[in-house]
């Protein structure tokens, strides 16, 4: 089966028009690139569900401070490459920004143009083995064994895995529902690594983040000269699912007309790629995902109820983090673990304040906020634990409010104290489920803040 390597994306954010088409003009050299322009923090932002490989960030925007910028856009979109561009060097501020994950710092002068394409040449090359490394371990169907890749022991992850089973014995559609970043792709790869079509190919198309006027021609493919700039055959995204999975996310987002070709489609088991007369038969597992209720989309009128129909098949609700209890803390724990030895960190642990501020915090961004939060907090940590300071939450949490952090110490005195009692007095127990170094609770026990029963 070939590898599939979809197009290598660029951002470009510079408030100054001239500028920005300069360095826009040198990487679209590069006919692999797709770059797209933005002048403003906001329109970067609002569009980052396109999943960029790299973006070329001006540290001055009118619109917001450059660091706030680079860090929303981090929380979002962990692993993108992000080369912060600034009008003059400061020392610091690139320090700052390399210690936080920038890739580089570029300051701008007449170079700044050769600079970033060689910079995109690295990270192209990197994303690129990295993309061809993650599908060659799925055709080899050693990939993603859900029990090792989707953690979490609540009830409600417990009763998720015993879903992601049943869907695998089939070849049923399955539709997905939960918010942003509780793990609705991890969960589509996870079915498909387990079930027959593992051997085919897993193909991921985000409808909400293709312009209507392309996503057709991505999803049925076209013809050569089936419209102008179509120069070559293109084979759509079904097409290379075929006798694999399709998952196709933000579904609610599907524009009426595609609606109805996406139907035609299922019924027939064929598409025709756009100016094309022949049918080409389409044999895939359908998964879709949305973070809408599309039962409330149809009722609105924005969503046709055939398709709705066609596509629920094992409906899959995703619980938002801040209802999987302790799950919180055991994926921390597993993401500082992972961080800190791929970058050879000694960071190891999280004190009990930073338990509690992370069991406090709502998550609107659910795992994937969370991954970046320890992983930034790993990065800021001082020695080998992560203290509250280090957390980066968003102002909005309730931890951040200093009603909650006058009485911090009590409260974390009380849950040490309900997880000793809990373990009958055993210190090495309850410090492994706090995630924390027995060194502290010994020294808690000796001041007499915790006390054995
Ligand atoms: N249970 C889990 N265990 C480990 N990692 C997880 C888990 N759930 C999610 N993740 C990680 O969180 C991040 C976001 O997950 P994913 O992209 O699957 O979410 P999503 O619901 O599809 O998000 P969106 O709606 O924004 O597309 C990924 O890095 C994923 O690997």
């Amino acid at each position: 089966m070939p590898i599939v390597t979809p197009a290598f994306r660029i951002f470009i954010v510079e408030d100054n028009e001239w500028y920005g088409q300069l360095l826009a003009y040198r990487l679209n050299q590069n006919p692999d690139y797709t770059v797209t322009r933005f002048a403003s923090a906001q329109e970067c932002l609002s569009q980052l569900a396109q999943k960029p490989d790299l973006i070329s960030l001006d540290y001055g925007l009118p619109d917001m401070a450059g660091d706030e910028v680079f860090r929303r856009i981090k929380v979002q979109l962990p692993d993108v490459a992000v080369v912060v561009i600034s009008a003059q060097e400061d020392v610091r501020t690139a320090i700052s920004l390399l210690r936080q994950g920038a890739y580089d710092y570029l300051v701008k002068d007449e170079d700044t143009p050769d600079r970033l394409w060689h910079v995109a040449g690295n990270v192209q090359r990197q994303v690129t083995l990295r993309r061809e490394n993650e599908q060659l371990r799925q055709q080899l169907g050693q990939a993603t064994d859900p029990r090792r890749t989707l953690l979490g022991c609540s009830p409600q992850m417990q009763q998720l895995q015993g879903l992601i089973e049943k869907a695998a014995r089939t070849n049923i559609s399955v539709s997905l529902t939960g918010e942003t970043g509780t793990g609705k792709e991890l969960v589509a790869k996870a079915i498909h690594a387990l079930s027959e079509q593992r051997t085919g190919a897993f193909v991921a198309v985000n409808v909400a983040a293709i312009p209507r006027e392309l996503l057709e021609s991505e999803l049925f493919g076209h013809e050569k000269g089936a419209f102008t700039g179509a120069v070559s055959r293109r084979v759509g995204r079904f097409e290379e699912a075929h006798q694999g999975t399709l998952f196709l996310d933000e579904i609610a987002d599907l524009d009426f007309s595609l609606q109805s070709k996406l139907l035609r489609a299922l019924q027939e088991r064929e598409v025709y790629r756009v100016g094309g007369n022949s049918a080409i038969r389409f044999d895939a597992r359908l998964i879709v995902a949305t973070h809408h209720d599309l039962a409330e989309r149809v009722r609105q009128g924005a969503f046709r109820e055939d398709l709705f129909y066609r596509l629920l098949g094992l409906p899959i609700a995703l619980p938002p983090l801040r209802e999987r209890g302790d799950d919180v803390l055991l994926l921390a724990k597993a993401f500082l673990r992972d961080f800190a030895t791929r970058n050879n960190l000694a960071v190891h642990s999280f004190s009990p304040a930073a338990c509690l501020k992370l069991q406090q915090y709502a998550f609107p961004g659910n795992v994937r906020e969370l991954k970046a939060v320890v992983e930034l907090g790993a990065v800021l940590a001082e020695g080998d634990t992560v203290e509250p300071v280090d957390l980066q939450l968003r102002p909005t949490s309730p931890a951040a409010s200093p009603e909650t952090a006058a009485p911090l110490r009590a409260q974390v005195a009380s849950i040490v104290q309900r997880c000793l009692d809990a373990n009958q007095g055993n210190i090495l127990q309850a410090a492994a489920q706090l995630c924390i170094g027995k060194s502290t609770l010994y020294r808690m026990l000796q001041n007499k803040e915790v006390y054995i029963k």
